[in-house]
């Protein structure tokens, strides 16, 4: 078997809990959306990714009433569409920066994550957070800033997280074999599809969620990890 080279993480319920995205950062950006889309409605950033959800909703034309509509019901449905991942990001830095929260991580994570990166191992995240937002939630995390241990980050950019091809997509830009990437989810479905792509997987099951074999190693925390 080979060796691993790198680790690609999920973020919501792997190295966080999904209760702090659904309670805090969700009510959040639902909270503020309105106003911000408001207040940024000349920024050609925000303006794109209203164009593209509107889009994405088969739309032609839209105004930023309903456009702000379909996303807080988008949220309501935690639909992961980019556009409103996109926002979201930007929303959320507002909150961080505003201190109004810090990013849940489970206790073994920054530990852990510090032993692979002493080890030489190359960490890498790949959520349907957007980016930025990952990079927010790694780096204002009750852990510390913990964004010196990365090396990359992917997002529905990159492809969703069901299809294999993403995985492809991941191995080839950070120059990998997928053999040698060991990819880390609570979700059944992704780890199938990374697998599909050849990369070593295994299934973080976070208590009190019970053990139902998925077909991947299962373990609850980061230290059982075995890379
Ligand atoms: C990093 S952003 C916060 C979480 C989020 O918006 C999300 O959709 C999480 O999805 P994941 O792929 O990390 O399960
Ligand atoms: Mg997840």
């Amino acid at each position: 078997m080979s060796e691993i080279r790198a680790i690609l993480t999920d973020i919501e319920g792997t190295t966080s809990s999904i209760d702090f995205v659904k309670d805090v950062l969700f009510p959040y950006a639902r909270q503020h959306l309105p106003a911000f889309v408001e207040t940024h409605a000349d920024d050609p950033e925000v303006q794109h990714w209203l164009h593209e959800a509107a889009k994405e909703a088969g739309w032609v034309e839209a105004s930023r009433g309903e456009v702000i509509d379909l996303l807080i019901r988008w949220i309501d449905e935690d639909r992961k569409a980019t556009p409103l991942k996109a926002l979201q990001g930007m929303i959320w830095r507002e909150g961080y920066e505003a201190k109004a929260y810090l990013s849940h991580m489970y206790p073994d994570v920054a530990a852990r994550l510090k032993t692979w990166h002493d080890q030489g191992l190359k960490l890498y995240v790949y959520s349907s957070g957007s980016v930025p937002a990952q990079k927010l939630m790694f780096g204002f995390s009750e852990a510390g800033d913990l964004t010196p241990l990365f090396s990359g980050y992917f997002d529905t950019q990159t492809g969703h997280k069901r299809e294999t091809v993403s995985y492809q997509r991941i191995a080839e830009e950070i120059g990998l074999p997928p053999a040698q990437v060991l990819f880390l989810s609570d979700i059944k479905e992704e780890l199938d599809a990374a697998r599909a792509a050849g990369m070593r997987t295994t299934q973080l099951v976070r208590p009190p969620q019970p053990i139902v074999d998925a077909g991947h190693p299962a373990v609850t925390d980061f230290h059982a990890v075995v890379a």
